[in-house]
């Protein structure tokens, strides 16, 4: 069996919501160790690449394909793909009212170990384990007790978003524009808890408008997604030029 299969391969894929189509014929090729950044003008489809990668049902698959290690996963529900190793990082993550983080973190961990007939943990094991995955992210354990995002910054519910994926050790994980709203400290640390996350195991999808966050957390490949394609690749000097001179030049 040839298991030199990219962890992610995106053919030919066209996506619509309502009748709109905003994926046209994408293409795009991960193996795992990689890191990607995708870049592009408002608009473009990266928010919408990143939901149809998670399986959201708002979006309908018009034609192409989407193979994580070599299977297609269209015909697969959002939560099977992320016990499979897909983890989405909200660009705008929601609150949960009357639902604890710890409680709604040790759901998500637990769900995963059954889904991998592994032993599901108690709540005590759980917050030893939980405990050390904070330090990661710099966050204090008062967040623990919290409702999910309830009333978190913007950067604090970032942070949340990495714990999050940091604590599923997911093996593809999509990050939409989390460094958005982090100043400077937090985009640090937030950073180093990517980089100590990552490894040969794992691929990192980079949504991002801005080169600061690739100076921290450095992609293999840059890619630019306009109208729904990827219309150019490069290395991460590509990102330099981006925030030089814009999009309108690669027209
Ligand atoms: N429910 C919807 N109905 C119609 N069009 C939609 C819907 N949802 C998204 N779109 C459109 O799809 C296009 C792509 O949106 P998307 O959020 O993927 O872009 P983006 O590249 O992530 O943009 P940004 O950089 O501003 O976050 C936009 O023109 C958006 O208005």
């Amino acid at each position: 069996m040839n298991t030199n299969y990219p962890i992610l391969e995106i053919k030919n894929l066209k996506a619509c919501i309502n009748e709109n189509e905003i994926l046209k014929d994408l293409n795009l090729k991960i193996h795992k160790g990689e890191i990607h950044a995708i870049m592009g003008p408002n608009g473009s489809g990266k928010s919408t690449f990143s939901k149809v990668l998670a399986g959201h049902p708002a979006y309908n698959i018009l034609s192409g394909d989407i193979l994580f290690k070599g299977s297609s996963i269209l015909n697969l529900d959002p939560e099977e793909r992320s016990h499979m190793g897909i983890f989405l990082a909200f660009q705008y993550p929601i609150e949960i009212p009357g639902v604890s983080n710890e409680d709604f973190l040790r759901l998500a961990y637990n769900s995963k170990q059954k889904f991998l007939n592994k032993d599901e943990v108690d709540p005590i094991s759980f917050f030893t384990i939980i405990n050390e995955k904070l330090k990661l992210v710099d966050m204090s354990p008062v967040f623990l007790s919290r409702n999910v995002n309830e009333g978190f910054s913007g950067g604090e519910k970032k942070r949340n978003e990495i714990l999050q994926m940091i604590l599923l050790d997911s093996e593809l994980s999509i990050l939409d524009e989390t460094d958005s709203g982090l100043d400077i400290d937090a985009l640090k640390i937030i950073s180093k808890g990517i980089n100590t996350f990552m490894n040969q195991n794992k691929a990192i999808i980079l949504i991002t408008h801005y080169q600061r966050l690739l100076d921290y957390v450095q992609p293999n490949y840059v890619h630019v997604m306009q109208n729904g394609k990827i219309i150019k690749t490069g290395t991460a000097d590509l990102a330099k030029e981006l925030e030089s001179k814009g999009y309108e030049w690669l027209k």
